[in-house]
């Protein structure tokens, strides 16, 4: 277990120094420190094996957010993202929560939704009932095959049947799979679920089945995380802690009711949940799709997080949304760095991961909205970014860091004048 997630001095560290202080505080082996200071970390050969026609492999900075008290647990966060302050902003979220306590999960359990479209008919209510009427023979023939997952206490569980009366192709009628995937991200598992009973479906409706295919709007396999602050938490040199709340209360509301705010609001969230999703070698683009899904499932679109101000005028934030995340299958088993970060936080279950990346999303729109409706999103990203344009500018080793602190200090943070500052060595 991480004895201390709370580690002031990593900023001003070197990397090697940080894998080594992160290595410690979580208990991590010489060969886990020695899987990232080698070149190569994801073999060729093993790359060659995931994807098609492989030339290379693609680095990615990878970062550790600090200070996460989840549950109690203290939790060193990996997260692989090319986008400077987003590792500091949710390692400070995660700073100031630890004072009331951090960030409280749950989840529902892993049910994934595998759709199976029956066209060709003239009664789809009709159709609907003969589905419902054979549920548990086809429950039984989607679990036949899946015996590990059986073994664990995952499977089919049960059939839902949605009618589309009238399409510009005729009557529809959509079978759902109701799937328990355990610890899998679960598509793969769900497809083939799907496939194998289509055949049976077209023999009891006499119908035409096309497609068979999960939804990515995991609906059913939702992650939930929750943070209190207080104002003193909140108080900063410029605005009292009340200034703060009320400040992310207007910010949140803007996201509740206008989609050209909740977009850029809910990529704040994803700034936080997809570089934990990247690092565990899972499938972000289903991540995304499900939380866009769930964040328009009213028929507008609007904020993934929801802030509250409770009784004793503390600042409540939650968040829930669909989690296809998993611990086997895919990238995460193949990818050695997915399974160093795995072991880096210690996950047990594809719900706990699940949870560990809600819980980031929600640091995250928090230190966006502090920073927005009080000094603005350019102070603190701009100082940080600056290092970017320091090294666009042709800066290398300690210059990086001179220039850019140079730049965030003048509020001018551009390639012009990291090369006026590089030529005047500076
Ligand atoms: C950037 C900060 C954190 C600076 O904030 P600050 O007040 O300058 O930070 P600080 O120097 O007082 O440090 C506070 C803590 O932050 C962390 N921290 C601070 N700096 C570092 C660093 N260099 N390296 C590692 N950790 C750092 C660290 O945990 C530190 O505590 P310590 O451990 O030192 O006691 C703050 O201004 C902030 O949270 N800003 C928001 C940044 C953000 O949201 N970035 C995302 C990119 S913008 C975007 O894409 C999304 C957006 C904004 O459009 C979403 C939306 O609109 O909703
Ligand atoms: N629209 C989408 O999002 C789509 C995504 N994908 C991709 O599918 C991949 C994920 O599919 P997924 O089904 O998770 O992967 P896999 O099929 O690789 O792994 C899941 C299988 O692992 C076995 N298993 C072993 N241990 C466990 C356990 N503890 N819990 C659950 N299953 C276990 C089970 O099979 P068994 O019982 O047979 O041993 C299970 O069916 C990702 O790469 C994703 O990108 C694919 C298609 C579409």
């Amino acid at each position: 277990m991480t004895r201390d997630s709370r580690l002031p001095s990593m900023r001003s560290m070197t990397p090697l120094e940080r894998l080594r202080h992160i290595s410690e505080a979580a208990g991590l082996s010489a060969e886990d420190q020695q899987l990232l200071t080698q070149p190569g970390a994801l073999p060729l050969d093993v790359a060659d094996g995931m994807i098609e026609n492989v030339v290379g492999t693609f680095e990615l900075p990878l970062g550790v957010a600090s200070n996460f008290l989840i549950n109690g647990k203290n939790l060193l966060v990996p997260m692989v993202v090319e986008e400077p302050s987003v590792v500091a902003a949710a390692s400070f979220m995660a700073k100031l929560a630890r004072d009331s306590g951090g960030f409280f999960t749950s989840s529902t359990l892993p049910l994934m939704r595998a759709q199976i479209q029956i066209v060709g008919m003239s009664d789809p209510h009709g159709a609907r009932q003969v589905v419902l009427e054979h549920k548990a023979e086809i429950i039984a023939r989607a679990n036949a095959k899946d015996t590990v997952l059986i073994g664990m206490g995952g499977g089919c569980k049960d059939v839902e049947v949605h009618v589309f009366d009238s399409t510009p192709r005729g009557p529809m009628v959509v079978a759902h799979l109701i799937v328990d995937v355990r610890d899998a991200m679960g598509a793969n598992t769900v497809n083939s679920m799907a496939e194998a009973v289509s055949p049976y479906i077209e023999q009891i409706t006499g119908a035409t089945v096309r497609l068979r295919i999960l939804s990515n709007l995991a609906d059913l396999r939702l992650a939930r995380a929750r943070v209190t602050l207080s104002p003193e938490i909140l108080t900063t040199a410029e605005y009292t802690g009340h200034e703060v709340i009320e400040g992310v209360l207007d910010a949140y509301t803007f996201a509740q009711i206008d989609p050209y705010r909740a977009a850029t609001h809910n990529k704040g969230i994803m700034n936080g949940i997809d570089p934990v999703i990247v690092a565990t070698g899972n499938d972000w683009r289903a991540v995304e799709a499900g939380a866009h899904a769930w964040a328009a499932r009213s028929g507008r679109y609007t904020s993934l997080t929801r802030w509250e101000k409770n009784q004793q005028g503390h600042l409540v934030g939650s968040i829930e949304l669909p989690m296809p995340v998993g611990l086997v299958g895919g990238a995460t088993k193949t990818h050695p760095l997915a399974r160093w970060a795995l072991r880096l936080m210690q996950v047990q279950s594809a719900q706990e991961l699940g949870e560990i990346a809600a819980a980031v999303g929600l640091a995250q729109n928090l230190a966006a909205l502090r920073a927005l409706s009080t000094e603005g999103i350019q102070r603190g990203h701009m100082a940080l970014h600056a290092r970017n344009i320091a090294l666009l500018a042709g800066a290398t080793g300690g210059a990086i860091q001179r220039i850019a602190a140079l730049m965030a200090q003048e509020k001018n943070v551009s390639v012009d004048r990291a090369k006026a500052l590089l030529a005047t060595n500076a």
